[in-house]
Formats: structure tokens, C-alpha cells, sequence
């Protein structure tokens, strides 16, 4: 650790000190979240006092004194005073990415951060002890299988499905056009969820075809409540450890890998092996393509 952290860190551990304590800055940001606090200083037109965002939001003044100078002091609220009474207000990328409604919104991500994968955390010395998720110990759910336990009902899986969406809002055009996919006619996204990558593939290379292969429940859901009509992506059912997945010259896994034991990878990457149509790789090394992202 010696050799990465800068010598500096060797007279005094800010770095360290910064990485131990991060769960106090993520707890601030889920708990003004939970709250309404974005929501409620996007809607007003003016800086708030603590007393009324207290009030308006049924807290205790001296909590909600409190988070929101610590809000302050992390830069995601800005603070004046007049008369003597600290007045709060939103910063532009409070209002851009953590109240709700705006088209970046990550909002419902950090809900979910905060309700189900920090608890989960709360468990990640008997994770590595164990080996195993904790959703057993954390939620009373069976662990055995993973996503069991993530759509054990169709409002979980939707919550689920809307955080999934909300990483492509940021990354997803830069992520497909890191490389020119164009030559690519037939793209099947395995595991592609909402298609949110897929709607961004289908943009970027409107002469290809993008299919997004999941779970039935989920690609119902997706068809349901995320599906954009303007895209072109087309939705196919099955589960691709025990289904034929559908032919194509270029398979998108993207964070689909890491969620499965090193046999059921090899499974699936086999499968995708043998059923991509070759092509040509752009050093001619004429073996087929898988776009893999974790
Ligand atoms: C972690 S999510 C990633 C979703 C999407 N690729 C993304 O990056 O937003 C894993 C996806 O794999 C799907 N999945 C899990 N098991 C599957 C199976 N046996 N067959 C097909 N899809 C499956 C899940 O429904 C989910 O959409």
C-alpha cells in the first residue's frame, strides 16, 4: 500500500482517513434522499431555512440543521445568510441528479443503494467468510439464487430494473462508441434488461439489429413500463443458461459475468462462442466477438 499512497500519506492518512469515513458522506446523500430534501429545494424558488425544510419534511430542526450544513460542507447544497438565518438551496447537480423527475436523474439509484445494497454491505465480513450473498441474513430471503431473491416481487424488480437503466443515462453512448460497432448487423444484448444500452446501441448504429434477451418476467416488465417505440430493439424471452440464445455477430454481456460462478461463466461464454457467427476481428485474427462489460 506503501508504494501507491503518495509519501505525504506517510506523515498524515488523509487518503485513509477519506476511505474509512466515505460511508458517512454516501449515508448523508441516501438519508437527504429518503427525505425529500432535493426534491423539496428543486421545488422552491427560494433558499429554505433549516426550520422549514424540517417542517416541511416532519424532522426534528436540529437533525435536519445538521445534514444540511453537512450537505454544505460536501458541496451538493449551497448556504446564505440574511438577518441572521442560514438560508439552503440546491446546487445545480443536486438538482440535475438527485431529486427525482429530471432526465438524469439517479435518484431512484440511490434509494436502492441505500435500502437494499447497504444493508447488504452491512454483511461483507461474513460475505467473504462465507462466500455467499447475505441476502439470507440481511432480508430473510433465500440466497441460493441471486435473482430469486432480487425479483421476489414485481415491485423489487422493477426498482431493480430502474437503477440498471439509470448507469446507461451516463455512460452508455460513450460506452458504445468507445469502438465502431457498425459492422456488427445483428447485436444481441444477453441480459439486457430494460435495453436501456441496447436503445443507446440502436442510435449509434442504426443500420444494425439489437435484440435484448432475457428472463420472461423481465422482458415483460421491460416492454411494459421501459420500452422506447423509436429504438428498433426487438425483445426476446428465455434464459440463456438453459435456452438457445438467439444468432448474432457481436454478444453484449455487460454486467452480466460477475454476477455468476466461474462454471456458469464458462457455460454461458461458451454458448456465446459457439453460436456467434464469425468475423472478421479487427487484427484479422478471425475469431468471433463478444463484447464483454462488467
Ligand atoms: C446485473 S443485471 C445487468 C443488466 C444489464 N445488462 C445492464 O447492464 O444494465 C443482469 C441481467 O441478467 C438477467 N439474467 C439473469 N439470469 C438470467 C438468465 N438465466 N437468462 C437471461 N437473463 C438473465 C437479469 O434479469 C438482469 O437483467
Amino acid at each position: 500500500m506503501a508504494e501507491h499512497l503518495s509519501q505525504s500519506e506517510l506523515d498524515y492518512p488523509f487518503k485513509l482517513l477519506e476511505y474509512f469515513n466515505g460511508f458517512r458522506v454516501s449515508k448523508m446523500i441516501f438519508s437527504a434522499c429518503e427525505l425529500g430534501v432535493f426534491d423539496l429545494l428543486l421545488k422552491s424558488q427560494d433558499a429554505l431555512s433549516a426550520q422549514h425544510v424540517a417542517q416541511e419534511l416532519g424532522t426534528s430542526m436540529d437533525g435536519m440543521e445538521r445534514l444540511l450544513d453537512a450537505l454544505v460542507g460536501i458541496e451538493i447544497l449551497e448556504v446564505e445568510t440574511a438577518q441572521g438565518t442560514a438560508l439552503y438551496s440546491s446546487t445545480d447537480v443536486a438538482n440535475l441528479y438527485l431529486a427525482k423527475g429530471s432526465a438524469k436523474s439517479l435518484h431512484d439509484m440511490i434509494i436502492y443503494r441505500s435500502q437494499t445494497v447497504y444493508p447488504l454491505w452491512n454483511n461483507l465480513v461474513d460475505a467473504i467468510r462465507e462466500g455467499r450473498n447475505q441476502y439470507e441474513k440481511t432480508f430473510g430471503l433465500p440466497s441460493g439464487h441471486f435473482f430469486q431473491a432480487i425479483y421476489r416481487s414485481e415491485e423489487e424488480m422493477l426498482k431493480f430494473m430502474g437503477i440498471m437503466s439509470c448507469h446507461w443515462v451516463l455512460d452508455g453512448h460513450d460506452v458504445v462508441t468507445a469502438f465502431d460497432l457498425s459492422r456488427f448487423q445483428k447485436v444481441v444484448d444477453l441480459g439486457g434488461c430494460t435495453g436501456a444500452l441496447a436503445n443507446e446501441m440502436a442510435r449509434a448504429y442504426p443500420a444494425s439489429s439489437v435484440t435484448v434477451f432475457d428472463l420472461p418476467q423481465v422482458v415483460e416488465a421491460a416492454q411494459k413500463h421501459f420500452k422506447q417505440e423509436d429504438s428498433g430493439v426487438t425483445f426476446q424471452s428465455g434464459d440463456f443458461f438453459s435456452d438457445e440464445i438467439p444468432g448474432a455477430d457481436l454478444y453484449v454481456l455487460a454486467r452480466v459475468i460477475h454476477d455468476w460462478p466461474e462454471e456458469k461463466c464458462l457455460a454461458l461464454l461458451k454458448k456465446v462462442y459457439e453460436t456467434c457467427k464469425p468475423g472478421e476481428f479487427p487484427r484479422n485474427q478471425g475469431h468471433p466477438h463478444t463484447l464483454a462489460g462488467r
